[in-house]
């Protein structure tokens, strides 16, 4: 089956305020379909890491590969790129631009790889929205929707521009926990009907525990 993301050996250090050697050698898989969740205490390393396999930071040595492709040693800008298209975001925090409505958010990242047309843009981000059962809400201002319905929104405009992985860290740590089961389905079935591949942070055990795999870190290793 194809590996949407591989990590081998990466270890990374913070060297101040005093040399911390924070990963250490971490290598592991994920597979085109696959759900995974990442656990660990608090300080293990987990955002850490995630930071590193979303390609945002570059300071590690080992190798990360995306789709086959080695990404390490790319410059910037290459990056930019490769992660516009190829990893969605969600977070703890859904950073929607609140003035903005629903419909403008979903469209700003396709906006920026600027490779279809506004119109097709348009079209697309009001699939994104159907799929989530939120189009209804498209030109609501994003202020003016509830915490679950402004997640929802964030998944969708992390997935405008069809991403192979999407990477979540703590996607419901803000939410209770029918809105968390919410977001829950939502992923699972874009893992098993859309072939996504899922990788996400949480401190939630009963939401890892419905994942294809745990990843468990301790003290910045993969241990199971
Ligand atoms: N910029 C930095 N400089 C020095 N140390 C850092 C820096 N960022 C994080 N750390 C340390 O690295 C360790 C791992 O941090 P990280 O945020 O990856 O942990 P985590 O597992 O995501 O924790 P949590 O579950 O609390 O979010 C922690 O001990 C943290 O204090």
């Amino acid at each position: 089956m194809k590996l949407v993301l591989e990590t081998k050996n990466v270890n990374k250090h913070f060297y101040k305020p005093k040399d911390f050697h924070v990963l250490k050698d971490i290598s592991f898989r994920i597979k085109e379909g696959e759900f995974a969740s990442i656990m660990g205490k608090s300080g293990c390393g987990k955002s850490t890491l995630l930071y590193i396999l979303s390609t945002m930071d570059t300071d590690y040595t080992g190798e990360l590969f995306l789709n086959d492709r080695l990404i390490t040693g790319k410059s910037h800008e290459e990056l930019s790129r490769i992660r516009n298209k190829n990893i969605g975001f969600v977070f703890q925090f859904h950073y929607l631009l609140t003035e903005f409505s629903v419909i403008e958010n979903v469209m700003l990242p396709a906006k920026k790889l600027a490779v279809k047309s506004l119109k097709e843009i348009k079209h697309d981000a009001y699939e994104k929205l159907k799929m989530l059962h939120i189009d209804h809400l498209a030109e609501q201002r994003a202020s003016r929707i509830s915490g679950g319905e402004k997640q929802r929104v964030a998944i969708a405009r992390a997935l405008i521009n069809n991403p192979t992985i999407l990477m979540g860290d703590e996607p419901t740590g803000n939410l209770d926990s029918h809105n968390s089961q919410n977001v829950f389905n939502i992923f699972k079935r874009l893992s098993t009907e859309e072939g996504l591949s899922l990788l996400v942070v949480t401190h939630d055990e009963d939401f890892a525990r419905l994942t294809d795999r745990i990843i468990q870190m301790e003290d910045g290793r993969v241990i199971d």
